[in-house]
């Protein structure tokens, strides 16, 4: 196996913004263009570590509840317009004993995957919270999209698309409804992500900036009315 491209890694400058440059990759074994670290952060048991592994292996690891300790993390490579984009996705504990633990790993993070659980009001109130913690913590140009996960349990709803679609929209940024039990839009959310952080890194100057909320509705309007929420 080799190595298409010299990958493209981050460097921080000095006003909190990242920038990427070209640099040869050490290792032979992993096959990719571009490496992206994402995030997953909300409340515990909203669904982060199902959501993570259902982008990951494709089957729900549903059942017994085991609460993340600390920090875990996945890679997964993906096909971004002719090029390989590795995410390294952060699992993070949500129980609050961790947090100090998970503050640390926010400032390497180029995406934040804030999920929230529509059965559960106060991990829904709670995205203030996050939100804020966000902005102490991560970079100040972080790619974050909102997920209300569980959208399976339509009879256990207790937050309605619309209170998540209107919270996204106060603070600009992308939403949509995922269910890691059936896998309705785990993948595109995770896509879209990577299309985003791709773009933002190989965007040459005279090229048009890449729309994430257009490409999510573009999407949405392929597979038909309802599949993102
Ligand atoms: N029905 C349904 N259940 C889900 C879904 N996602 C997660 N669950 C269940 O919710 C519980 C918590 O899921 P986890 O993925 O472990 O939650 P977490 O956010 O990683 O929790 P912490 O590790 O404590 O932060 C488990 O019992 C899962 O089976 C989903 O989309 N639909």
């Amino acid at each position: 196996m080799s190595i298409r491209k010299a990958p493209l890694t981050r460097k921080q400058s000095r006003n909190g913004t990242s920038k990427y440059v070209l640099e040869r990759c050490a290792s032979i074994n992993e096959y990719y263009d571009i490496a992206f670290k994402v995030m997953l952060l909300g409340d515990s048991s909203v669904g982060k570590t199902c959501i993570l592994l259902r982008f990951k292996d494709g089957a729900f690891v549903g059942g017994n509840f085991i609460a993340t300790v600390g920090i875990d993390f996945r890679n997964k490579v993906v096909d971004v317009d002719n090029l390989k984009v590795k995410l390294q996705i952060w699992d993070t504990a949500g129980q609050e004993r961790f947090r100090s633990v998970t503050h640390a790993y926010y400032r390497d993070a180029q995406a934040l995957l804030l999920l929230y659980d529509i059965t559960n009001k106060p991990s829904f109130d709670n995205i203030r919270a996050w939100l804020n913690e966000v902005h102490d913590y991560a970079q100040k140009d972080v790619v974050i999209m909102l997920l209300g996960n569980k959208s399976d349990m339509a009879a256990e709803r207790v937050v309605k698309t619309e209170d998540g679609e209107k919270l996204a929209k106060e603070y600009g940024v992308p939403f949509m409804e995922t269910s890691a039990k059936t896998g309705i839009n785990v993948e595109l959310a995770f896509l879209a992500i990577a299309k985003e952080l791709k773009h933002r890194t190989t965007q040459q100057p005279n090229e048009p900036k890449f729309q994430l909320l257009d490409y999510i509705e573009s999407q949405k309007h392929k597979t038909g009315c309802c599949s993102l929420v």
